[in-house]
């Protein structure tokens, strides 16, 4: 492809990343594999530069934009080698007219900034849009961080985790027998910190109450050495139906599955009322701490979606309150940076709830947040979550 044949081709797969937004369609990702694939002309290099200036696009503008020219068009008009490829020859894109409608805004969408906690200052907006690094967590069923770190000179040690190491971003990490043996997993420091909030010890009976494909799950299994109850629930079969795989992967067969019928969780939990050490909910949410990673996230959600997460939220901890035995801890986290999400509602949980106290994690990571913890990618380097872990009197 020329390089003007890729810019016309960044801005058809932005107009389909642009649709799928507004319609709540498939993923950034799945839309570019699928363009990829109708176009097997395109070579590695090819499908790179239209990925780069297509996902530049996505991180620049925080308001969806009208469609893909009109973002491109807005790239090229602070980039000169980009606007002369805009030179309508066979198949670049059209010249520019003076006229023509450009995106406009800054990285986040204007409505969003209001609902950040207060510590997401405005120094911290650029952070929150930038490419992230490459964390793993060692998994101790398998190895030691020592061999791991000797076999991987590249990484650098999270000293705010147990188990963690940070690559240099883009470095590939999946074809490596340390990776496919089960001895490392791949693993944002954040949500490393939120297993290890858990305090989840050998013998435990430990519920990750939204496991999705079980991120988390295999953190608390290497925690637990492998020996007590653990179990991971998720109303949504797809994700629930990744874990078995990658928990024998990480010899971690001990994890049970179970799959929930939302707003019936009780039905299937009920051998788990008043028995647990430890509930961990990682709730759904806006995902507002994660957009360095899907950034096109944040050109979906909306205030409606907001609400309805919100009080998705209050429901699931009320649920998993009655899951915590007196003396166990309820671990709440979502990888938001709204104080909708976060501080208001451990606020709201507490004063609804007072057979349970604030009983936070000593981490050298993250700021207090109301009753709980901030991590943000500013100030932590990792990716945006609220944490808050509540002792059950
Ligand atoms: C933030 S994701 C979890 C990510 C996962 N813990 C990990 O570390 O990869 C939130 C999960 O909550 C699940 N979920 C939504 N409603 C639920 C409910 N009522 N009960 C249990 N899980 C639910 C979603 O299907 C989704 O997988």
């Amino acid at each position: 492809m020329t390089p003007a044949a890729r810019v016309q081709a960044a801005i058809e797969l932005l107009d389909a990343i642009i649709t799928a937004t507004r319609d709540k369609g498939a993923s950034a990702d799945r839309i570019a594999a699928a363009f990829f694939a109708a176009r097997r002309y395109a070579g590695s290099k090819d499908r790179r530069a239209v990925r780069d200036l297509t996902w530049r696009a996505i991180r620049t503008f925080g308001d969806r934009p009208d469609n893909g020219r009109s973002a491109m068009i807005a790239l090229a008009d602070q980039d000169s080698e980009l606007a002369a490829l805009f030179d309508g020859l066979a198949y670049g894109p059209a010249p520019i007219a003076a006229d023509e409608p450009r995106a406009s805004g800054g990285v986040l969408p204007e409505w969003v900034k209001p609902l950040f906690s207060t510590l997401v200052t405005e120094g911290e907006y650029p952070a929150l849009l930038e490419r992230a690094p490459l964390d793993i967590r060692v998994n101790r069923l398998i190895a030691d961080g020592e061999a791991v770190a000797q076999t991987l000179p590249e990484a650098a040690a999270l000293p705010e985790s147990r188990d963690g190491l940070r690559l240099p971003t883009g470095y590939s990490i999946e074809s490596s027998e340390l990776y496919t043996s089960g001895a490392i997993e791949v693993q944002d420091l954040g949500s490393q910190l939120i297993a290890e909030a858990c305090y989840a010890q050998p013998g435990m009976t430990v519920l990750d109450l939204c496991a999705g494909a079980g991120g988390k799950t295999l953190a608390l299994a290497s925690h637990m050495a492998g020996q007590g109850r653990l179990v991971a629930a998720d109303t949504n079969r797809d994700r629930l139906q990744q874990l078995p795989p990658r928990a024998a992967r990480a010899k971690s067969g001990f994890i049970e599955t179970l799959l929930l019928d939302p707003n019936k969780e009780k039905g299937a939990l009920g051998d788990l009322v008043d028995a647990c050490d430890v509930v961990l909910i990682d709730a759904p949410c806006s995902g507002s701490g994660t957009w360095r990673r899907n950034p096109e996230t944040r050109w979906r959600l909306d205030q409606r979606d907001l609400q309805r997460l919100v009080s998705e939220q209050g429901r699931l901890l009320d649920l998993a309150s009655g899951l915590v035995k007196p003396g166990g801890n309820l671990v709440y986290a979502v990888c938001s940076l709204f104080a909708c999400e976060g501080r208001d509602q451990i606020d709201a949980f507490l004063s609804r709830h007072p057979d349970f106290e604030t009983d936070n994690p000593d981490f050298t990571a993250g700021r207090a947040d109301g009753a709980g913890i901030l991590l943000t990618p500013a100030h932590d380097g990792s990716d945006g979550f609220y944490l808050a872990r509540l002792h059950k009197l």
